[in-house]
Order: C-alpha cells, then sequence, then structure tokens
C-alpha cells in the first residue's frame, strides 16, 4: 500500500494521483486529509507550493455524492485567476469520478454562461466572494445543500475587504457544514473568522523555521530608485532565465514595465485588476504556455498561482506587506523544485529588508547588479555551451565543407575568432544598448577629469586608440594626458583633465570621423 492509499483516498483519485506523477503525499496532505476525512473543521498552513490544493480538493471531491445535482461543495479564492486554477485542479482530480461537474464563478465574465451552467447542476462551484454573493443573491446559486466550504488563502480574502461578503454568504449555508482554510500564512485576524464560523477547528500547521521555502534562493540588490530600470534590465540579461514573474505595487508601475521592457525587446506581458477579464485571460495564458518570458504583475498574481517552472521572481518594488513577499516569491520553487527570487531594495528601504527577514526568518543574500563586463562574461559562457551542444548535436558536414576550404589559408582559432566576432557583434549592440541611460549620466570618477560623451553612430568600427590620437593631435595636447576612451555603438566616452575641456570639444566637432558628424555631450558633476 503506498502512502496516498493509507490516506483513505478512493481508487478512482488514486488513478488520478498516479498519472499526475506525485510519489509520495506531502507533509500538509499527510497530516490534513484524514482529518477532513473525519468531517472536522481545518485551519491549514503550510508552505507556498507544498499541495495545500490537493489537501482540501481531494477530501471535498469524496465527499460529493454524484446523485444530487445541488451545489454541495463551495470554494471561494481572492482572485479569478486562482478560482479558474483550482477549479481545473479539482477537475482534474475528479476525471474517474464520473459525474461530478465543477464550475469557477468569477467576476468580469458574462453572467449568462454562469447562469446557464449553474441551471445544468454542478456540485463543486470555486469562485471569488462578489460573484458568487452576487448569484446567491440572484437565487441562481443555492447553498441549502452545501456540505464542505474552503476558503483558500483567507488571511488574503480579508486583505481585499471580502469580510462582510464572506460572512454573508457563511450565513447563507447550513450550519453543520465542514468549513476548512488553508493559506502559508495564517494571522490573527483569521482566527476570528474562525472562531465565528468554525465548529471546534483543529489547526494542521506544518511548521518549520522559516516562511518561505529552503529550495528559493534569495538574493537583494541594493539599488538607488533611479537606477531600477536599469538594475532589472541587466538582471535580466543576465539570467536569461525562461520563465519568471516581475512583481510592481502598482498597477501604473506594471503597465510602465510593460511598456519599457517591451520597448527594448523583452517578451513580458502585464496583469493587473484594471485589465478587463479576457485581456487577464490572454495574458495567463501566455505566461503558462510559455509564449511569454516573463510576466509583470501585481499582488493579483502573487497567491496560488500555480505555473510549472517558474525559475525567477523578481520583486521590482519591496513589498508593502512582509505576507506579500512570502506568497510572491513562492511562485518559483514549488513542489520541491529550486527557484530563485532577487529583490530590488532602495538605500532608503534597507531596515524594512532587515524587518522582513525577522518575519519570514530566514536572510536575503546580498548581491551587486551585474556589470556590462560581468554580462559579457556571461555571453561568452552561453555562447560556449551552445557551441559545444550544437557540435554535440552534429549535422555540421556541409559546413565542415566550407570551414575546410578556409582553413587552408587561415588558422581554425582565426577562422573561429572571426565567426565569434561577427555573432558577438549584433549582441552588443543591443547589450549596450541597455546601459547607456546609467552610464550617460555618470561624471568622470577622478577629481579634476571630466567625462565627454560623443555619438558616431551604430556600428562605427573606429579604433578608439586612433580616435584618441586623433583627438589630441587636433587638440594639440598629449595623449597621455587623456584618460579612458571607451567606444560603444550608441555612446562613446574620453575621459579628459578640465582644463582642456573646450579644446577637445572643438577638437572633436572638427576632426569629423570619417565624415561623420560628432555630437559632444559633457557630463554633469554630481
Ligand atoms: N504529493 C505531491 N507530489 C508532487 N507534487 C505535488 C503533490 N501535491 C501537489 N503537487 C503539485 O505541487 C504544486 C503546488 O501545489 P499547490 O498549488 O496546491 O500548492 P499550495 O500549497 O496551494 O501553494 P500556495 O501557497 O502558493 O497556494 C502543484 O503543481 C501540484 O500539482
Ligand atoms: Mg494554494
Amino acid at each position: 500500500m503506498n502512502q496516498f492509499e493509507s490516506l483513505g483516498i478512493s481508487k478512482e483519485i488514486l488513478k488520478v494521483i498516479q498519472e499526475m506523477g506525485f510519489e509520495t503525499p506531502t507533509s500538509i496532505q499527510q497530516q490534513a486529509i484524514p482529518i477532513v476525512y473525519e468531517g472536522r473543521d481545518v485551519l491549514g498552513q503550510a508552505q507556498t507550493g507544498t499541495g495545500k490544493t490537493a489537501a482540501f480538493g481531494i477530501p471535498m471531491i469524496e465527499r460529493i455524492s454524484t446523485e444530487n445535482n445541488s451545489v454541495q461543495v463551495l470554494v471561494l479564492t481572492p482572485t479569478r485567476e486562482l478560482a479558474i486554477q483550482v477549479a481545473d485542479e479539482v477537475k482534474k482530480f475528479a476525471k474517474y469520478k464520473h459525474g461530478i461537474r465543477t464550475l469557477a464563478i468569477y467576476g468580469g465574465q458574462p453572467i449568462e454562461r454562469q447562469l446557464k451552467a449553474l441551471k445544468q447542476g454542478v456540485q463543486i462551484v470555486v469562485g471569488t466572494p462578489g460573484r458568487i454573493l452576487d448569484h446567491i443573491r440572484r437565487k441562481t446559486l443555492k447553498l441549502n445543500n452545501i456540505s464542505g466550504v474552503v476558503m483558500d488563502e483567507a488571511d488574503q480574502m480579508l486583505d481585499m475587504g471580502f469580510l462582510e461578503d464572506i460572512e454573508a454568504i457563511l450565513n447563507e449555508m447550513p450550519s453543520n457544514r465542514q468549513t476548512l482554510m488553508f493559506s502559508a500564512t495564517i494571522p490573527k485576524e483569521i482566527e476570528m473568522i474562525a472562531q465565528n464560523y468554525m465548529t471546534s477547528p483543529v489547526t494542521v500547521k506544518v511548521t518549520h523555521k522559516e516562511l518561505t521555502v529552503p529550495q528559493i534562493t534569495q538574493y537583494y540588490f541594493e539599488v538607488k530608485p533611479h537606477e531600477k530600470l536599469e538594475s532589472l534590465t541587466r538582471i535580466l540579461d543576465m539570467e536569461k532565465v525562461e520563465l519568471g514573474m516581475i512583481f510592481s505595487n502598482t498597477k501604473r508601475g506594471v503597465d510602465e514595465l510593460v511598456e519599457k521592457l517591451q520597448n527594448r525587446g523583452y517578451s513580458v506581458e502585464g496583469i493587473h485588476g484594471d485589465l478587463k477579464q479576457s485581456q487577464r485571460d490572454r495574458v495567463m495564458k501566455k505566461f503558462r504556455d510559455g509564449t511569454i518570458d516573463m510576466l509583470i504583475a501585481t499582488d493579483v498574481a502573487a497567491r496560488g498561482i500555480d505555473v510549472d517552472d517558474v525559475a525567477l521572481v523578481i520583486n521590482y518594488d519591496l513589498p508593502e506587506n512582509f505576507e506579500y513577499y512570502v506568497h510572491r516569491i513562492g511562485r518559483t520553487g514549488r513542489a520541491g523544485k529550486a527557484g530563485l527570487a532577487y529583490t530590488l531594495v532602495t538605500p532608503r528601504q534597507i531596515r524594512t529588508l532587515k524587518m522582513l527577514e525577522r518575519y519570514i526568518k530566514a536572510r536575503l543574500i546580498r548581491r551587486n547588479v551585474p556589470s556590462v563586463n560581468d554580462i559579457v562574461e556571461k555571453r561568452k559562457e552561453q555562447i560556449a555551451a551552445s557551441i559545444t551542444s550544437t557540435i554535440e548535436k552534429s549535422g555540421l558536414s556541409e559546413y565542415m565543407n566550407f570551414i575546410e576550404k578556409l582553413a587552408e589559408s587561415h588558422s581554425s582559432i582565426e577562422i573561429g575568432a572571426a565567426l565569434l566576432k561577427m555573432y558577438m557583434k549584433k549582441d552588443e549592440i543591443e547589450l549596450l544598448d541597455t546601459v547607456v541611460e546609467i552610464e550617460k549620466k555618470k561624471p568622470a570618477a577622478k577629481s579634476g577629469m571630466v567625462r565627454l560623451y560623443f555619438n558616431i553612430g551604430k556600428r562605427h568600427g573606429i579604433n578608439p586608440g586612433n580616435l584618441l590620437g586623433a583627438i589630441a593631435n587636433e587638440a594639440g595636447i598629449s595623449g597621455n594626458s587623456v584618460g579612458v576612451i571607451d567606444m560603444y555603438d550608441k555612446f562613446s566616452f574620453v575621459e579628459v583633465p578640465r582644463e582642456v575641456e573646450k579644446k577637445v570639444i572643438k577638437a572633436m566637432k572638427k576632426n569629423q570621423i570619417k565624415g561623420r558628424k560628432i555630437s559632444v555631450e559633457v557630463a554633469k558633476d554630481k
């Protein structure tokens, strides 16, 4: 007998569990399922991604009588996306329990469609409190046959101001029903509802020292407010994750980030409460399918959302509430998988960060925003890896003939290097476009020097040493007195002693390089 069988789960559901590839029940499932089967009220707390949905979903499915077409189980969730997801998960588990019908009911969806489905008869309804109450008042949803109610993410529903709605809903139900509440965080306020609406509830708490799961490695980056966007793009360039989420505290923040990142060529979409439901559904689908790399979201997508293989969560803004942090980063590192969580913190927020660490009882490791060099080095590693895998996949013979010919007049190292240079060139432009904004604002590091920015356009192919010599010559100064020169396709800069600033600018404008007009800009000192 496997461990799932010993929990008393029916064979129809055991079959699904096997198909889903679950090997052993998680702690919350082991502890909560038998108590829920007993019919007790349960207040369940366990870390994010540890299978709370199945912990309440499985026993709730088992109690449905298929002879009866009325609603018997109601699950309340704080968001529409979570209602859809939990209903899908319940449907999955009920796959071989023929005759059980499950319906998600939420705002933003045409009410007629829901009315039609309710009329046909469903036994399990999963929904958001507002719309559920709406149906109760229209008498299109009757709760007199309810034998079980679940509040998933109960604390979030209270936070969103759903207390009155929830109370109104609970008051419509038979008092001998079974009541369950589940969340990764259970603050004190919950106990108030528990006292009023539950009958001698059993608290099932899977305790760990930390509130967050240990397989999520948590880092923070200290960045000035005006450097956040630049830092984010560097982090994204460095990580190149396949699927991730970025959280912002405001809807406007989400919209702005989406626009800015899309303009820079990142594959991102946004989700928040002001978007039309059809748009929210479209974005969620793209995210679940992996059509986009990153979902940018407010906390509307922080709770309960379970998307496979989210490798990275970034808090672009430090959340206003510590519980939100736990739930946001919990979108990664689910079902035992590893995850990364990055949080951008401004210097003024360091104290709040320390308080957050005390709340979650875990540490965030400090990390520096990757420099341009780090990103270039990382690119090289990635390119080396993709060269190796291309070679391993073989299918190179036609290219090899071509290279063999070239190898008669060049060494293979030269050929390889030239190909790489051609390949990187394209890459470099993309990379450096993102660097410009921050670099542009930088004055010279050494006192007495000024940094002059000039623009000679894309793919200039000019040797910095030659340019430096030409400028010094034209200005009548020694080449040695010119400091750094760095040339990019968009902005290049040179650092010169303050005394010769004017001379150099004049010389640069005069010394048109390859016939291009040069515009020079002086970086202001702080
Ligand atoms: N026993 C199990 N073995 C392996 N995977 C499981 C098991 N139980 C659940 N899962 C999977 O783990 C993932 C997370 O489950 P679920 O969404 O229920 O977590 P949760 O505890 O509700 O998290 P959150 O607090 O974020 O809502 C899901 O993809 C689910 O299919
Ligand atoms: Mg959940």
